[in-house]
């Protein structure tokens, strides 16, 4: 509902893009979200679920947070955790990330996170979003991502982070790059 609602509202968006880059100067800051205390409520189920295979040493990443795993702060958080305990154990040599809802890889970047926040959560999310494609992207494992749904935007991003990309064939499965459409202009890195 939010979502559609910034969508709908011009102001909406542009309140976005003047938050957006009120926090670009943070994104150059890399500051590991791990090492910044986040509130984590017991109470939600894990936003992702890894399985790990020792006679492989390949381990499943599901991405489980209904309805269409969208990228927030608490999602990027979990995965970058996720990631990196892997990382440290050396017995796991590959990961595949996949997703457990159904027609929907990642919709991307969850947008209600970058609507109506103040700047320090922007801070915080963009620096998130960054830590989440350096940790994929220099990670030791063999990485590919299983895109069995949609991938707009940051899920396209997600997935090129990867080694691999196999993409189920399904002509509903859009992947690809939106921001413009949005009126999001991505940073610099
Ligand atoms: C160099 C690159 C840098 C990276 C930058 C990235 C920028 C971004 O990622 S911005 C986000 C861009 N993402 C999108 O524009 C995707 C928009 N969503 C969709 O196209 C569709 O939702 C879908 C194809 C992913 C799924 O379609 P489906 O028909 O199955 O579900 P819906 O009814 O559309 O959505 C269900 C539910 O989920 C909410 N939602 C969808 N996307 C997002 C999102 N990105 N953030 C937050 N919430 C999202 C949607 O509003 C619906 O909610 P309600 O049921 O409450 O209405």
């Amino acid at each position: 509902m939010a979502l559609r609602a910034a969508l709908r509202s011009r102001s909406g968006l542009s309140g976005l893009l003047s938050q957006r880059s009120s926090c670009s100067s943070d994104i150059r800051m890399c500051v590991s979200p791990l090492l910044v205390p986040q509130e984590r409520n017991y109470s939600t189920p894990p936003k992702i679920r890894v399985e790990f295979d020792q006679s492989t040493g390949v381990a499943v990443m599901h991405m489980q947070s209904p309805p269409v795993n969208s990228l927030s702060l608490d999602f990027l958080t979990e995965l970058c955790i996720s990631v990196e305990k892997l990382e440290m154990d050396k017995s796991c040599r590959g990961l595949i990330i996949t997703s457990a809802q159904p027609k929907v890889f990642s919709a991307g970047l969850d947008i209600t996170e970058m609507y109506g926040k103040s700047p320090e959560h922007c801070g915080a999310f963009w620096r998130s979003v960054q830590e989440m494609w350096l940790k994929l992207y220099g990670s030791n494992m063999v990485t590919i991502a299983a895109i069995n749904g949609s991938s707009p935007a940051g899920g396209c991003l997600m997935a090129m982070t990867c080694d691999y990309r196999i993409m189920a064939d399904n002509p509903r499965y859009n992947i690809g790059l939106n921001e413009t459409q949005l009126g999001i202009v991505a940073p610099f890195w």
